[in-house]
């Protein structure tokens, strides 16, 4: 559906925010997964042409099976394009049904009967419809960002991003949101931004982990797990010793459980006494591959 390679972008401050990044994308829910500062919203704002790339290709399939050369032929990718940016604001006197209206004709849908149809649709799908006459600035973080993806699906766009859509919302309005999400990913391709692993986990069939510029993996989250199985260890350590640990083993993550820490190791065979396997999940093949990338890092710098 959407075929990217070799995008970099290097911003005036030096940063590389995209070093030769390649990405398949196909239809239905595809997660992006990094921390802050990956080059995540560089990468979707580049694909919602909202900002140039220095190099590479993005080609999105069309409608008609044509090839659509994303960072050239921008107004092509913009009427198949549903966009929840980020920092999505809202005039906050206006109704919901009102600035929907509005964007709607910015979409250009002009024929007034047919935009009151599509506007209603679409307040309806994201269970807005009865707030829809409420001001905006009245709404919870949740109804904001259910009122983003109804903006972002006017026009019924093939392909729709979103850009850590998750950040500050309550588990409920979360996991509300994933839900909208993933039926709107029956039938187009999503982009879901992300830091939180679990957004992934929950809902994408494919995705990839992004740092640095560097996608670091990409496939499916169940194959990925797959690959750590039997090679992640679990151990209860005191707060005195943790830095022992962390100097000695590859820790791939620390949690407090009952006050003490308690460690996920990552290596090929039972690291020491006390230690217990557990199954893998994609927490600890997120930290696996970024502790992997920060070591690869270390050895370049001194070698
Ligand atoms: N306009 C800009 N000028 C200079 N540096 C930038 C600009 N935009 C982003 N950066 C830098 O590029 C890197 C990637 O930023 P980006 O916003 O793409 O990451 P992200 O993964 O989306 O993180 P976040 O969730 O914090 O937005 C960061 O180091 C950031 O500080």
């Amino acid at each position: 559906m959407l075929r990217i390679r070799e995008l970099g972008k290097t911003y005036a401050n030096g940063v590389h925010a995209l070093n030769d990044v390649s990405l398949d994308i196909p239809r239905g829910m595809f997660g992006l997964l990094g921390p802050n500062g990956a080059g995540k919203s560089s990468l979707m704002r580049t694909l919602a042409t909202l900002q140039e790339a220095d190099h590479g290709s993005v080609t999105l399939d069309g409608e008609n099976g044509e090839p659509i050369d994303v960072l050239r032929d921008k107004d092509a990718v913009r009427r198949q394009l549903g966009y929840l940016p980020q920092d999505f604001g809202v005039y906050p006197k206006v109704s919901a049904e009102d600035l929907l209206e509005h964007f709607a004709v910015l979409k250009g849908l002009t024929a007034r009967k047919q935009r009151r149809e599509v506007v209603d649709a679409l307040l309806q799908q994201v269970n807005l419809w009865d707030a829809r006459k409420r001001k905006l600035g009245t709404y919870s973080g949740g109804m904001r960002q259910r009122f983003g993806i109804a903006q972002a699906l006017l026009g019924s766009p093939r392909l729709v991003i979103v850009d850590e859509p998750t950040a500050g919302l309550d588990p409920e309005e979360r996991n509300r949101f994933l839900n909208l999400l993933a039926e709107i990913g029956e039938n187009v391709a999503v982009i879901l931004s992300t830091h939180i692993v679990e957004d992934v986990t929950d809902l994408c069939p494919t995705m990839a982990i992004m740092n640095k510029g560097q996608v670091l993996l990409t496939g499916e989250p169940g194959v990925a797990i797959e690959a750590l199985r039997n090679q992640v260890w679990r151990k209860q350590v005191s707060k005195a010793v943790l830095g022992d640990y962390e100097s000695r083993h590859t820790v791939l993550s620390t949690r407090l459980v009952a006050g003490n820490p308690v460690i996920h190791v990552f290596a090929p065979e039972r690291p020491e006494e006390g230690f217990e396997q557990v199954a893998p999940d994609l927490e600890d093949v997120y930290f696996q591959r970024l502790r992997q990338q920060a070591r690869h890092a270390a050895h370049a710098e001194a070698a």
